[in-house]
């Protein structure tokens, strides 16, 4: 059976995003991930995540002006400096709160526009270079365009020859189940295609984005496949409770 990360972004959003951590112990998980840590100091949330007794699993690159639409800098060649930095203060945070891996977001760009391939194939190689200094994972994600329409990178098997092609052994693929369902389907043969090149998975009923178990996918099936390919890292339950986040939890018993 996989071992779940609860994704804080997400779940337990009855509290404020440092109460969280507790939350996440006392309903059971040992492990979170959550979209971004950089509104408190990286002090403040290690802190709270040691608290908790919890391991962190990954959280994200700072991705720009979220609140303006940014998703990521990294195919924004007008933007290299801004992503220079948000580099260093990744790699800062994540030293700070002992993350072993990064996700790092690409953008909205044409995902067809030289420019813009080019940049991110630079910046992919800039960060992959400085976090294996730092001793930290990076992984890439596709996203499907209804949840996040424009994104740079919105196809597995691109992203997935990307990660072959640069072929640094801290670059991997960030395997959202819920992305794949949504982009091109056929989940488990991508699962064992891509296995070798997997850093993190993630997981949230389809179309809803809601807890395991109450989508079109037969989840107990996909989870046993994850188990099959040998991925032994954490799978980010990055999904919306339906309703109140514990009230949500009884999938965890009945996989
Ligand atoms: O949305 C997702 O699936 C990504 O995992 C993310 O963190 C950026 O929103
Ligand atoms: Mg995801």
């Amino acid at each position: 059976m996989p071992k779940f990360a609860a994704n804080l972004s997400m779940m337990f959003t009855e509290r404020p995003f440092l109460e969280r951590f507790a939350a996440a112990a006392a309903a059971g998980f040992t492990a979170v991930e959550y979209l971004f840590p950089y509104d408190h100091p990286a002090k403040t949330v290690a802190d709270a995540l040691r608290s908790a007794g919890l391991k962190q699993a990954l959280f994200n690159m700072p991705p720009g002006d979220w609140a303006a639409g940014d998703r990521g800098l990294a195919s924004l060649p007008d933007r290299r400096e801004e992503f220079e930095t948000a580099l260093v203060t990744a790699i800062s945070y994540a030293k700070t709160i002992e993350t072993p891996l990064l996700h790092m977001m690409a953008g909205i760009a044409p995902c067809d526009d030289p420019a813009a391939i080019a940049c991110y194939r630079e910046n992919l190689k800039k960060a992959a270079d400085v976090t294996a200094e730092a001793g930290i994972g990076l992984v890439i994600e596709p996203i499907n365009k209804r949840d996040m329409p424009g994104y740079f990178l919105n196809d597995f098997d691109r992203a997935f020859d990307l990660v072959l092609d640069l072929d640094r052994p801290n670059l991997n693929l960030q395997f959202d189940v819920y992305h794949r369902q949504i982009l091109h389907g056929d989940v488990i043969t991508a699962l064992r295609k891509m296995a070798p090149r997997i850093g993190h998975i993630q997981i949230a009923s389809v179309p809803n984005r809601h807890e395991p178990l109450t989508g079109e996918l037969d989840d107990r099936r996909i989870f046993q496949e994850i188990d099959a390919i040998g991925y032994r890292g954490y799978v980010g339950c990055e999904y919306r409770p339906a309703a109140k986040t514990e009230e949500g939890l009884g999938w965890m018993a009945a996989i």
